[in-house]
């Protein structure tokens, strides 16, 4: 890969303003998931690490709640004018470590330019006083130090959409990314340091081996006031479990397993190029990605039928090749999870329409050391299925029939989590009967436009809480303190 500024590819972790390597000295290897080999490494960090860390984000946090809301916005926009200047370099390095394409790059700077701007309106309130003597103002403060922790599926994206109202609200941050995927954080590190973000005010801890204690120390040293974390539940919970014990302010985006129902009105075409964008937008590796697809008996046949005739024209293989629509998935184990599920369903009943282990057998990603998945289509999902009751992660549609709209809801909320459905209906009643009915904090309607810089993103039961992005976004990174201010009575 030759990179336009061989600078922003960076090997050492980012602490206090300064590239450094583990107290250790220890390392850990980073695989391009479309060969399978090392592309890199970078420190593998240990708890002392991360203390540093944090220290030197208390420093940062000084200095930075006492810019005015002006020079923060300034320096926000201006770390997002850097990062379009170096599009291409951002890209290159996150499709090297990730497998996936420039979008990922304009979604990510997208919030910061939007908390940059919601840097001018963190406003307060003047409360009508029921009181002759006294006065109520409530005025919204920066948390303080902020630990956010992120996943390997969107490595830009879940670090601005978290950092971008931290920073934005007087907070300083230690950013811990998924190990699969730490150049792009770094990547956005040294572009931050050149947009004049003071030292300490942005840190990244990279580290693998030793994720557990370096997770837990971030959930409970006492520096730390908040902790943001995107990935699976059993993390999360886990995260919310440690952070109790410092009473931290908690936002957890976690898994989801999103029903996308089709009913008999719908519009085909308009279904099935939704069900295929939200599916396959990085290789099925995301958390609002439909995982059970409900379609009403009228159209059934006819629907499955034109899915299947759309997905053979999916073209696999590397995010380099701009013609290429699914990339490889992220390690050898992502792509075992998804072959599980396609062998319980199977062992259950259900129909392969699209077998994408023998396409793999075919192709050219065979040999290629790479973690592919050819995209799979099934029929007759069983209800007991594990798709039906896990995210699957990975490119692989199961379709189960439905009759009835009550029928729908209840099998969409048979669920443990909660994050984003999806409803194809031209009936304008239904569209509101439905989507009030279900339980997730997204509902797309017609759509799969859920998640942008101006839309609040989150979910409820087990998929978490808080909301990412929009104007609500900012909410989780700050306290309100009332100021009630007695008055001298009334000279007469
Ligand atoms: N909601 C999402 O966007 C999302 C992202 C990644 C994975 N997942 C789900 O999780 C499944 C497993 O993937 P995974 O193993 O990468 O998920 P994971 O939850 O283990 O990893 C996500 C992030 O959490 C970190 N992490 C892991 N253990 C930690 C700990 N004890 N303390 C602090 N941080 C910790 C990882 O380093 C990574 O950065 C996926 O198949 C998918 O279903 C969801
Ligand atoms: O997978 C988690 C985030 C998904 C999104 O922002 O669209």
């Amino acid at each position: 890969m030759q990179l336009k500024d061989a600078s922003l590819f960076r090997s050492s972790a980012f602490i206090d303003g300064g590239w450094v390597d583990a107290k250790s000295n220890e390392t850990l290897h980073v695989v391009d998931p479309s060969t399978g080999k090392s592309i890199g490494t970078v420190p593998d960090m240990d708890v002392d690490d991360v203390k540093d860390a944090v220290e030197a984000a208390h420093r940062g946090y000084d200095v930075w709640k006492t810019k005015t809301c002006q020079e923060r916005h300034d320096i926000l926009l201006k770390w997002y004018r850097l990062m379009i200047e170096h599009e291409e370099d951002l890209a290159a390095i996150m499709t090297l470590e990730n497998g996936k394409a420039v979008d990922e790059i304009r979604y990510g700077r997208s919030f910061i330019q939007w908390f940059a701007e919601e840097a001018r309106r963190i406003y307060g309130d003047v409360i009508p006083s029921p009181l002759h003597n006294n006065r109520f103002l409530v005025v919204r403060q920066p948390v303080g130090v902020c630990s956010i922790l992120t996943p390997w599926n969107f490595p830009s994206a879940m670090i601005t959409r978290k950092a971008g109202p931290a920073l934005a609200v007087g907070c300083s941050v230690v950013i811990k990314p998924a190990a699969e995927t730490p150049f792009s954080a770094l990547a956005l590190c040294e572009l931050a340091n050149r947009a004049g973000i003071p030292k300490g005010v942005i840190n990244v801890v990279t580290t693998d081996k030793h994720v557990k204690e370096v997770g837990y120390e971030m959930c409970t040293n006492p520096i730390v006031r908040k902790v943001s974390f995107t990935g699976s539940t059993a993390v999360g919970k886990l995260i919310m479990k440690q952070c109790a014990s410092g009473m931290k302010k908690v936002s957890l985006e976690l898994g989801g397993n999103a029903p996308f129902i089709v009913f008999d009105d719908a519009d085909v075409d308009t279904a099935v190029q939704g069900l295929l964008g939200a599916k396959l937008k990085g290789s099925g590796q995301v958390c609002i990605a439909p995982n059970r697809i409900y379609v009403q008996e009228g159209i059934h046949d006819a629907f499955t039928a034109q899915l299947a005739e759309r997905m053979k024209k999916l073209r696999i293989g590397s995010g380099f090749d701009e013609k290429v629509t699914t990339g490889p998935l992220i390690s050898e184990r992502a792509r075992e999870k998804v072959n599980k599920h396609v062998e319980d369903a199977v062992a259950r009943g259900a129909r392969v329409l699209l077998d994408g282990r023998k396409e793999l057998e075919k192709s050219e990603q065979k040999e290629s050391g790479g973690y592919f998945f050819h995209p799979t289509l099934l029929t007759d999902l069983h209800d007991e299925a594990l798709i039906s009751s896990e995210e699957t992660f990975g490119p692989l549609l199961a379709v189960r029939k439905f009759t009835s709209e009550q029928e729908v809801v209840e099998l969409a909320n048979r669920t443990e989590y909660g994050l984003a459905a999806y409803v194809y209906t031209r009936d304008v009643s239904r569209v509101f009967h439905v989507s009030e009915a279900l339980e997730s904090g997204m509902v797309g309607v017609n759509s799969i436009t859920l998640g942008i810089d101006a839309t609040p993103f989150g979910g409820v039961k087990e998929s978490g809480m808080g909301r990412e992005g929009s104007k609500y976004g900012v909410e989780d990174y700050v306290n309100k303190k009332l100021i009630s201010i007695g008055l001298q009575p009334k000279q007469v």
